[in-house]
């Protein structure tokens, strides 16, 4: 008989090959590894896909593009029209993400991507702009990310924070690397603060969803 643990395992293994084999999430895996960053879970594209329809996402900001799974994930759920704001401090990725989007069908004008780090780039965009804000750069900087992130949403706008757990690190409490103290201290922040209402998810490596009241 297996253990709860290998029952849970299996469980989240199964949500995750939820979607059916998707050419360009093969695409965009195999370009992934030629510009050296890990790409997002099935599972979290899947997410993403849902939550961009679920909020009729119209104006979405990415943080962190690799090599443009979660940004096409994002635009496959979102509104006719819709349009993204992508950044990344590598030109390759955004170089990638630009032609991932294009085989989606995603026109130029639909797509603002930015080659830069995330603290210079964020405070330039407009508060209280955007229906949806991905971050998936965050680490350390995963406060300073949130906080700006939220800056940018209006009310009934939602933030999702990936790799929220921090590679299943978060609930160990003998962990105490940067990244994970900083997935914590979000996690707290965020449960705490009236403004929102948060869900995790143990989807991929965790998904932090914040919505804006
Ligand atoms: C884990 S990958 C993102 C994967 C991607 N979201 C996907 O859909 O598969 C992290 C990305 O963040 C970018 N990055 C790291 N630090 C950054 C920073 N300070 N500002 C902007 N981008 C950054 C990296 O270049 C890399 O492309």
């Amino acid at each position: 008989m297996s253990t709860p643990e290998k029952s849970k395992h299996a469980s989240w293994a199964y949500a995750e090959e939820h979607r059916a084999p998707d050419e360009l999430v093969e695409r965009a895996r195999e370009v992934s590894a030629d510009v050296g960053t890990d790409p997002i879970s099935d599972g979290t594209a899947a997410a993403l896909t849902a939550f961009s329809a679920a909020c009729g996402a119209r104006s979405i900001v990415a943080i962190g593009l690799g090599a443009g799974l979660a940004g096409a994930a994002l635009m496959r759920g979102a509104a006719a029209g819709a349009v993204l704001t992508g950044i990344d401090a590598d030109a390759d990725c955004v170089s990638a993400t630009r032609q991932l989007l294009g085989s989606l069908g995603v026109t130029p004008s639909r797509t603002r991507l930015i080659t830069g780090k995330a603290a210079a780039v964020l405070p330039r965009l407009t508060p209280k702009g955007y229906d949806l804000v991905f971050i998936d750069a965050a680490g350390e900087s995963a406060v300073e990310y949130v906080t700006q992130g939220l800056r940018l949403l209006h009310a009934g706008g939602t933030l999702i924070l990936n790799d929220a757990l921090d590679t299943d690190r978060v609930p160990k409490p003998a962990v105490r690397e940067a990244s994970t103290q900083a997935m914590r201290r979000v996690e707290a922040t965020l449960r705490d603060d009236d403004e929102v209402v948060t869900a995790m998810f143990s989807t991929g490596t965790g998904l932090l969803v914040a919505v804006k009241r």
